[in-house]
């Protein structure tokens, strides 16, 4: 079944059905390679226990280098449902999820982590599916000192940590966008960047709401490492990993919405191949739960109107650049991941790949100009 609401995760099912050798051989060849745990405090597993939710962490290695120091950083990357119904007043749904996600920074912050990012637009339900303009656009908020940014910057001033906030922006001008917040561990907000590619499949109806991005592929220099977000369908897009990569960023995170019935087999996939295409970490973060809506909305599909969005997956994870993974978060369950990396296994690979020599990247930049002319003749030959 299609987003089944009883599978726990993947990892979960071969524990259960494989053992010694035979598990060992299973998660080399799935994982790339078996990720040592990362020990992390009482206290946050205590936090975790009480708050009910998962909380794992892993450690990815680089090889030690003679010329530059290891480069540390613990990741964090959070999945959420939302807690108040979508019936409630906005502000009593965002506060609920204010209230939620500040337990679920305190346990990141009691794990060592230095960068933290939440899912797509974390502040509210995913509404898009209703194509209803009120309440869902009172949702969007300033990104700069919108209610859910002046939340983040306390919290990331207290614990020192940076935090990714996507959000729904309302701009200056009353127009709505997609965004990422990024707010420095001094609590000050370093920019924003939005989302470049905006789906129009299922009951994703985003473009009826907000904008396509016009900031290009902004990467933020930050006390922890270079980084950068692909927000959600762009991961659909190679091209906008690779220019996020392009422009320096160690570690690509991709603040996600998505459901079962329509992604589910190619999440695994797709940030893990960017991460060994742009020899970049990636953290691609969903969603999790069955979000219900007061009136039904129907799909384009001739399929029944319903209420229901589909099940959100969660399945959050962390990918290296030598292609090794983490363990996916649960698909059921609100969670905490954290990832201890070093950044130098970016360049590393890249080396030992050679990849930045082999990329071509004016063979493409120079078929890609004649491609985008509206009289462009594919380059196909055929036997006369
Ligand atoms: N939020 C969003 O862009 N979802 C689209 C569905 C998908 O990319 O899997």
């Amino acid at each position: 079944m299609a987003g089944n609401q009883e599978t726990t995760s993947i990892e979960d099912l071969l524990n259960k059905n494989l053992s010694g050798v035979e598990l060992d051989e299973a998660t080399r060849i799935l994982y790339g390679k078996k990720l040592e745990k990362l020990n992390l405090s009482e206290e946050a597993h205590k936090l975790a226990e009480s708050a009910d939710f998962e909380l794992a962490g892993y450690i990815f290695e680089a090889k030690p280098e003679q010329t530059r120091a290891a480069r540390k950083v613990r990741i964090g990357a959070i999945q959420n449902k939302i807690v108040a119904p979508t019936t409630e007043s906005v502000a009593t749904q965002r506060d609920a999820l204010h209230s939620r996600i500040g337990v679920l920074i305190e346990a990141a912050a009691l794990s060592g982590v230095n960068i933290v990012c939440m899912q797509e637009t974390w502040h509210m339900p995913f509404a898009f599916c209703t194509r209803e303009r009120l309440p869902w656009t009172e949702f969007a908020e300033s990104a700069e000192n919108g209610p859910t940014t002046l939340f983040c910057k306390q919290l990331a001033k207290k614990f020192g940590i940076v935090i990714i906030s996507p959000i729904l922006e309302r701009d200056e001008n009353e127009v709505i966008w997609n965004t990422a917040v990024v707010i420095s561990h001094t609590g000050e907000v370093i920019g924003k960047t939005r989302k470049n590619h905006i789906p129009r499949v299922g009951d994703f109806n985003e473009s009826t709401y907000y904008m396509e991005s016009t900031l290009g592929h902004r990467v933020f220099e930050t006390a922890f490492g270079k980084i950068a977000i692909n927000i959600c369908y762009g991961r659909h897009h190679p091209q906008n990993w690779m220019m996020f990569a392009l422009n320096g960023a160690d570690i690509i995170f991709n603040p996600s919405a998505t459901v079962g019935g329509l992604s589910e087999p190619i999440w695994p996939i797709e940030a893990r191949n960017a991460a060994i295409a742009n020899h970049v970490y990636t953290v691609a973060i969903n969603r999790v739960g069955t979000e219900s809506f007061p009136y039904e909305f129907t799909s384009g599909d001739g399929k029944p109107a319903h209420k229901e969005f589909g099940h959100f997956y969660g399945s959050s994870y962390v990918a290296a650049p030598d292609g090794s993974r983490s363990p996916g978060l649960s698909r059921i369950r609100d969670g905490v991941l954290v990832a201890e990396v070093d950044l130098n296994a970016c360049r590393q690979v890249k080396d030992s790949w050679g990849f930045r020599m082999t990329q071509r990247l004016d063979l493409y930049a120079k078929e890609l100009q004649e491609f985008i002319k509206p009289d462009y003749k594919q380059n196909i030959l055929k036997e006369l």
